[in-house]
C-alpha cells in the first residue's frame, strides 16, 4: 500500500488486538520526549486502532513507528515493504492467544520483504497475574525454536507498557537497530 514519504526510518508495531501496541508508542514518546519525563505517571487511556497510527520519536535521529491495529492483521503485509525493522507485541497476561499469536509471527518472519530486517518480540503486560508464568509462556510459544531458525536477527523482551517496567531496554533496542 502507497504511503506518504516521512522523514525518518519506519518502524511496524504489530501484535494481537489489546496487547497493548497504543500505551508503548504514547510511553515511548513521553520518555523520549525533550523534557525527558523520569515519572511517567497514569497510563493514559487508549481506544482500539483502526487503521495505522503513526507515531514520531526523537532518538537522536527521528524515527517514525507505524502501529497497525490488531484488527488490521489481514492487511499488515501490505505494509511490509515499507518498513526497516518490526516490533511484535504478545499479551503475555493473556495464554489463550498463544497460538494465534505464534501463527502471526511465523507468518511475519516468513514473509520474503521481511527476510532481512531485525525483529523484537515484546512481552508485554508482566505486571499482571497469570495462571502461566513467562518462562511457560516462552517455552508453549516455541520462542528458542523460533530464533533459532529464522532469518532475521530476533530480540526478546518482557515489559509492562503500564508501569514503564522495560521500557528503557526497548529504547535501548531501537538505538541499537537504528535504521538509515
Ligand atoms: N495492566 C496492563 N495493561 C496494559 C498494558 N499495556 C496496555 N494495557 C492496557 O491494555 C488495553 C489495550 O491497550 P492498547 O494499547 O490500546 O492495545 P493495542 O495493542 O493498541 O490494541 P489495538 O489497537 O486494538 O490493536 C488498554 O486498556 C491499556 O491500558 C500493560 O503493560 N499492563
Ligand atoms: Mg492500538
Amino acid at each position: 500500500m502507497a504511503t506518504a514519504a516521512r522523514e525518518g526510518a519506519m518502524y511496524l508495531l504489530l501484535g494481537g488486538s489489546g496487547a497493548g501496541k497504543t500505551l508503548l508508542v504514547k510511553r515511548l514518546q513521553k520518555l523520549s520526549s525533550k523534557d525527558g519525563a523520569k515519572e511517567l505517571g497514569e497510563p493514559p487511556a487508549t481506544l482500539p486502532t483502526v487503521g495505522t497510527n503513526l507515531t514520531d520519536l526523537s532518538l537522536g535521529k527521528k524515527i517514525t513507528v507505524r502501529e497497525l491495529g490488531g484488527c488490521m492483521g489481514p492487511i499488515w503485509s501490505s505494509y511490509y515493504s515499507d518498513c526497516c525493522s518490526v516490533l511484535y507485541m504478545i499479551d503475555a497476561a493473556r495464554p489463550t492467544q498463544i497460538s494465534s499469536s505464534c501463527v502471526q509471527l511465523l507468518s511475519l518472519l516468513s514473509a520474503e520483504k521481511l527476510a532481512s530486517v531485525p525483529v523484537l518480540i515484546i512481552f508485554n503486560k508482566i505486571d499482571l497475574p497469570c495462571y502461566m508464568s513467562l518462562v511457560e509462556m516462552k517455552s508453549l510459544f516455541r520462542i528458542q525454536d523460533i530464533i533459532t531458525f529464522a532469518k532475521q536477527p530476533i530480540a526478546v523482551l518482557e515489559t509492562s507498557a503500564r508501569d514503564g517496567t522495560g521500557l528503557s531496554n526497548v529504547l535501548q533496542w531501537f538505538n541499537s537497530t537504528l535504521c538509515n
